[in-house]
């Protein structure tokens, strides 16, 4: 039993691919923001990476309501706590702890931990969790292990991330446990350092016109 307010389920269901994003400058979240909702994206992940990360999070929480905007690299219980107070709709972590896994039942946002091998899957799986990014995808065997583990755990489904991009993120899709995949590449640094929002618009709206799902 968890204490959510929504669904992991909304959250891999509001479209194919989702901005890993690493922001410096608060002033730049509410422009990046509405570059990548004006290429069709609505659900955001801002990693907590940067000093500005909390920061980032309440402002496109407080001025593009119509964001899902998700907290990144969540790695413990204080962090999340952070994130719910910032605002932040659901909280994704690369990887998951026991203390991770408990706390993150008892606030409002779904919890999304991360896992990259069949054993933090099955403590996930037994700490109630089945909506799962599956971290670093490519390094740990991608599209090939993300197949196989559909055998023994059909019920369990992922956002993978990690060495995805225009080139593969399709062979990603195309699995029958992946709803939505995840990676920087719809939001590169020097693009966001350079206020070039129009070629961050364009990259959003190709991934998400040439998505197969
Ligand atoms: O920071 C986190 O919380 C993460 O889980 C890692 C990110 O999802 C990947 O680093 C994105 O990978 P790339 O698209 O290859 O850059």
């Amino acid at each position: 039993m968890t204490n959510w307010k929504s669904s992991p389920a909304d959250i891999f269901a509001a479209g194919p691919v989702v901005p890993v994003l690493v922001i410096d400058d608060v002033e730049s979240a509410v422009p990046l923001a509405h570059a990548l909702m004006a290429g069709g994206i609505r659900v955001l992940e801002v990693t907590l990476r940067t000093p500005a990360a909390l920061q980032v999070i309440k402002r496109i929480a407080d001025e593009v309501p119509d964001a899902l905007i998700g907290a990144g690299t969540v790695t413990n219980a204080q962090q999340l706590k952070q994130v719910v107070e910032a605002g932040a709709k659901f909280a994704i972590s690369p990887g998951m702890t026991d203390e991770l896994l408990k706390a993150g039942r008892d606030f409002e946002i779904p919890l999304i931990p991360g896992i990259s091998s069949t054993s933090d899957l099955m403590k996930a799986k037994d700490a109630g969790y089945t909506y799962l990014k599956f971290f670093p995808a490519e390094a740990s065997g991608g599209v090939k292990a993300i197949k196989s583990i559909s055998g023994p755990f059909p019920e369990t489904v992922f956002c993978p991330t990690g060495g995805i991009g225009p080139d593969n993120y399709n062979d990603y899709l195309a699995l029958s446990n992946v709803r939505c995949v995840g990676g920087s590449w719809l939001a590169p640094d020097d693009a966001i350092k350079a206020g070039d929002w129009t070629r961050i618009t364009e990259l959003a709206k190709e991934a998400v016109a040439n998505a197969k799902q």
